[in-house]
């Protein structure tokens, strides 16, 4: 059976829509040049270009000898990859070589070591012309775009931008979020019982938050209070501030009026999707957004997947995420309202429910790779877009 209506259920969206007003409400950062250090996890603000050809010179790409002309050759001293003063070589000269070492002027090829037959100073066999030689310029030229902007900045990225002699990137830095759990119930160490509730929100969001490229700032307790909450939001600079726990109407939930006693725009509230419909997205004059996530753990999951990635994709300068399509094994029944997002495990037969999928319980999604996004109406869905449960993710499922 539905649930009867929450008091914001008028004012919910639907979830596309709220997903794609999370994208829109948040602005993208501005951009910045970080040394390649602080770099990992950024997105690229500018095109990254070839300052210079690389590699700069011809250069070896074995262990062995760099040989002029016919064989035999004589053997006349070694190259290292750190030796600067190359010499010119003749036909029937050879020089010992490593790989990466700069090839001297006059090389033909590089003779492999494992090839090559060496008698004192004298050395043989056989070496195609331009054999195992790196040429300059082979990875790029001065001036090559190589990358486009709005590319995540990885490793091979970072290791990329420093073959090329780059020491710092234009980047779009990660946004920071920090988490705010509120819920007086909560315990922090040992077992649930009567009149304390582990908290299962807190351990989840460092997580959550740095797979979606963003840096977790702090996760903070709050009481169940008014002023507490006021205070923390006021004082908090981070980009995103997420507060879990406080979303309904009860007694004990006051992000609304906090939100309203500070005026933050509540951009929305509610979203028309099970679990996670209490969600909201609230923004501050000077750019930082609140995201309310419900009390319920898998409700909060939820609601991150749902407005917290979507409006960090935003502030990455990145667009939202299409989703991939998967068939369902035996189909899901859509809620009449509501859209549903339901942990499956995806299998090379498609996307299998695995159970669990109360609000309150997190068995389902821990058991899950991603959330089937069922659309509301009376037909059964035998297919449905993922959301993975990974929100750093991106070639995935297939
Ligand atoms: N009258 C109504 N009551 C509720 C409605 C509604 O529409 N009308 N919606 C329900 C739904 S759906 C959800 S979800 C919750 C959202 O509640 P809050 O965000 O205000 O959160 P709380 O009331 O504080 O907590 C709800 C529930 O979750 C437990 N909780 C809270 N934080 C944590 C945590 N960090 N770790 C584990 N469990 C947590 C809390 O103890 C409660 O059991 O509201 C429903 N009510
Ligand atoms: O629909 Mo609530 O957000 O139980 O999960």
């Amino acid at each position: 059976m539905p649930r009867p209506d929450h008091r914001h259920a008028a004012a919910a969206l639907p979830w596309d829509v709220a997903r794609d007003l999370a994208h829109a409400a948040a602005a993208a950062l501005v951009p910045r040049s970080l040394p390649l250090s602080a770099a990992d996890g950024t997105t690229l603000a500018t095109p990254l270009v070839a300052p210079a050809a690389v590699p700069p010179v011809d250069r070896s790409a074995m262990d062995g000898y760099a040989v002029a002309g016919e064989g035999p050759w004589q053997v006349l001293g070694t190259i290292l990859a750190g030796s600067l003063d190359l010499p010119n070589l003749a036909p029937g000269e050879a020089y010992a070589i490593v790989t990466g070492a700069s090839v001297p002027t006059g090389t033909t090829g590089v003779l492999q070591d494992e090839l090559a037959v060496r008698t004192g100073a004298e050395v043989l066999g056989n070496v195609v012309p331009g054999q195992h030689i790196r040429r300059a310029g082979e990875e790029c030229v001065a001036g090559e775009v190589l990358l486009p902007a709005g590319v995540r900045v990885d490793p091979s990225v970072l290791g990329l931008a420093a073959a090329l002699g780059l020491d710092r990137l234009t980047v779009i830095p990660q946004p920071r979020v920090a988490a705010f759990v509120t819920g007086d119930e909560l315990v922090q160490r040992g077992a649930s019982g009567p009149g304390r509730v582990r908290d299962a929100i807190g351990p989840m969001l460092p997580g959550l938050i740095e797979r979606a490229g963003a840096t977790c700032t702090a996760v903070t307790q709050l009481p169940d209070s008014r002023s507490a909450l006021i205070d923390a939001l006021a004082k908090c600079d981070a980009d995103v501030i997420l507060v879990s726990g406080s979303s309904a109407s009860g007694p004990a939930d006051h992000l609304r009026a906090g939100l309203t006693a500070l005026g933050a725009e509540l951009v929305i509230d509610g979203v028309a999707c099970r679990p996670g419909h209490p969600q909201a997205l609230a923004r501050f004059d000077d750019g930082r957004l609140v995201i309310g996530l419900p009390g319920n753990p898998f409700a909060a999951l939820t609601a991150f997947l749902t407005l917290g990635v979507a409006a960090l994709h935003r502030m990455r300068g990145l667009p939202l995420p299409t989703l991939p399509v998967a068939p369902i094994p035996g189909g899901l029944a859509g809620h009449p309202t509501s859209t549903r997002l339901v942990p499956v495990r995806v299998t090379p037969e498609g996307a299998v429910p695995v159970g669990h999928a109360g609000s309150a319980m997190l068995r389902g999604a821990a058991a899950a790779d991603a959330l089937a996004i069922i659309e509301p109406g009376p037909t059964t869905a035998i297919t449905a877009r993922l959301l993975s449960l990974d929100p750093g993710a991106t070639h995935w499922p297939y």
